[in-house]
């Protein structure tokens, strides 16, 4: 046991419990259901999980060992591992990484895609254990990782809450991971714990900065069947820069936003933001720390690097979410910084940072990337071409259908190697819907920004081909919509005209020629 595990570990009787990852082995059996911490590959267990799947490649168990696994969103390469050797059965609620999303679309895995905001609250309702004899754990055991534990055998966190809150309330049996790589995080969380319906009192958050939760996860000690100390970092790959079509999409979203400023519909330090994972929302919160705004606020649930510009250049007064999902030199900045960053910051429960009801209360600014969006603004984010899952619905929709400004960026077109031009993101239906038209308020391509509020569905259809198209896809578009008007204006069905047996040619013509360019209709 190292000094430095002692004085993490406040609670003396757990002393006794300081095992090593292989000596839990033996605890574990197919067909368990685990919940994992984590948020976005930071914060998740890792030297328990490693020694499972040593074990399973050790003893050729791939296929014989597998779990129902769920964590807050995606958890770190652990869980690429696990999906390698097959021994995850069933998956929720959003997933990031090849293995995994390959094993999905190979259906080793099943994958339930939910809304983050949800998915806590499901689990903790039986939903997801109901096929389980009656009298059943909810979960066999949670292994979360932890920087510290209190006196009370409370557990302080790491850089993510997410569904941790949730999973120990409702776990059988509790494996603490002690992180003493990384720093302490105590004082920087602020966590509600579960109260199911109808006794569920309303979140009391006015401001982002507000706190009025507690600062580590209550858990009943005697659940708490091992310690282990973890000296591993969090990985997080490095973000792409900023290309060109990024910082174009960035440079139209600062122009509406400073527009709406200008206007009286939003004040000077705008609303508080989210902003989705990737490298276009990475660019789009890199153009805001050169822009104007000061005082900007943000409510989202997972800030990357980008967002210490904001802290380090003053423009950001305070940022919540429920992780903090930085790289390795991101870290070290944090940490270099944690004095004033730490006063700045507060990690919530993901049923908190994504509730619809807090999103709409402070009207934040939504901005995420879809795969594809169509005419009539029906977004897809999960399934490319209608099947093929990448990486889940995460809390898009959450904040998509809540926020005061709900905003999509995209490339107007995605490189393909079978098309010169790429693969257009504006098509005339999409071929999977995560977000409706009735969801969006903006969609912004590196061509131009489509302002879609108060329009009707054909005035939607203009505005987005016109404003957000690729040049070379804009002239099919605007045959398909002008197709769909004719055979819509005969059949008097003008609210959102469709041709159904061509909305979905721009898919099909991919598949079969590689190109979306369709060059006939009939
Ligand atoms: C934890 C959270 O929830 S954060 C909050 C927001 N969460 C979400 O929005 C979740 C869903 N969204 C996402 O995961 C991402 O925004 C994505 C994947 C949709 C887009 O992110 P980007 O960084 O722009 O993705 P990128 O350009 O790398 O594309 C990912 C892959 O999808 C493929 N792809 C994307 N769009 C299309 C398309 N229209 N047609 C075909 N392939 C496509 C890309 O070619 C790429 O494939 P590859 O991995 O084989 O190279």
């Amino acid at each position: 046991m190292s000094s430095l595990l002692k004085q993490r570990v406040r609670f003396a009787p757990y002393l006794d419990r300081v095992k090593s990852a292989t000596e839990l082995i033996p605890l574990f059996r197919s067909g368990q259901s685990l919940g994992w911490s984590g948020f976005t590959g930071v914060g998740a267990p890792k030297v328990v999980p490693q020694a499972l799947a040593d074990h399973v490649e050790r003893n050729q168990l791939q296929g014989k060992l597998r779990f129902d696994l769920f964590v807050g969103a995606s958890a770190g390469p652990e869980e690429s591992r696990w999906a390698e050797l097959d021994m995850i059965a069933r998956r929720s609620p959003h997933q990031v990484g090849k293995p995994i999303a390959s094993a999905i679309n190979q259906g080793r895995i099943q994958f339930f895609d939910k809304h983050l905001s949800m998915f806590p609250q499901d689990l903790t309702y039986g939903f997801y254990s109901r096929n389980k004899p009656i009298g059943s754990p909810i979960l066999d055991y949670a292994i979360i990782e932890a920087t510290a534990i209190k006196e009370d055998g409370s557990i302080v966190p790491g850089p993510s809450v997410g569904a941790s809150p949730e999973f120990v309330s409702v776990a059988d049996k509790v494996i603490v991971e002690v992180n003493t790589a990384t720093h302490s995080f105590e004082g920087i969380h602020d966590i509600d714990m579960p109260i199911n319906p109808p006794h569920r009192p309303p979140y009391p958050y006015l401001s982002v900065d507000h706190r009025c939760g507690v600062d580590s996860i209550p858990v009943d000690p005697s659940k708490v069947v091992a310690i282990v100390e973890s000296t591993q970092h969090d990985k997080v790959p490095l973000n792409h820069p900023a290309d060109e079509a990024s910082r174009a999409i960035a440079s139209h979203l600062i122009e509406f936003l400073e527009h709406e400023v200008a206007v009286g519909r939003l004040p000077k330090n705008l609303h508080p933001l989210q902003s989705g994972i990737g490298n276009i929302a990475n660019a789009v919160i890199e153009g805001l720390s050169s822009a104007s705004f000061h005082n900007l606020t943000v409510w989202t649930e997972v800030l990357q690097d980008s967002f210490l510009d904001l802290f380090e250049n003053g423009s950001l007064e305070y940022a919540t979410a429920t992780s903090i999902r930085l790289t390795e030199p991101g870290f070290e900045r944090f940490f270099n910084n944690w004095d004033e960053f730490s006063q700045k910051l507060c990690l919530r429960s993901q049923v908190v940072s994504n509730n619809p009801e807090m999103i709409r209360r402070l009207g934040v600014i939504a901005m995420n990337t879809p795969v594809e969006v169509d005419i009539y603004a029906h977004a897809n984010s999960t399934n490319v071409s209608g099947s093929r899952m990448l990486n889940g619905l995460g809390g898009s929709a959450d904040f998509l259908r809540n926020a005061k400004l709900s905003i999509m960026h995209t490339p107007s077109a995605r490189p393909s190697k079978t098309d010169p031009t790429g693969i257009s993101t504006i098509v005339p239906m999409v071929s999977h819907v995560d977000q409706t038209e009735h969801d969006l308020d903006v969609v912004v391509t590196d061509q131009g920004l489509a302002d879609l509020r108060g329009l009707s569905p054909t005035e939607r259809a203009r505005e987005i081909i016109q404003h957000c198209a690729h040049p070379e896809y804009k002239p099919i578009l605007i045959d398909y919509l002008e197709r769909s008007e004719f055979y819509a204006r005969k059949n008097k069905c003008m609210h959102e005209p469709h041709m159904l047996k061509n909305a979905h040619k721009f898919h099909i013509n991919l598949a079969e020629k590689g190109t979306m360019k369709v060059e006939s209709w009939d």
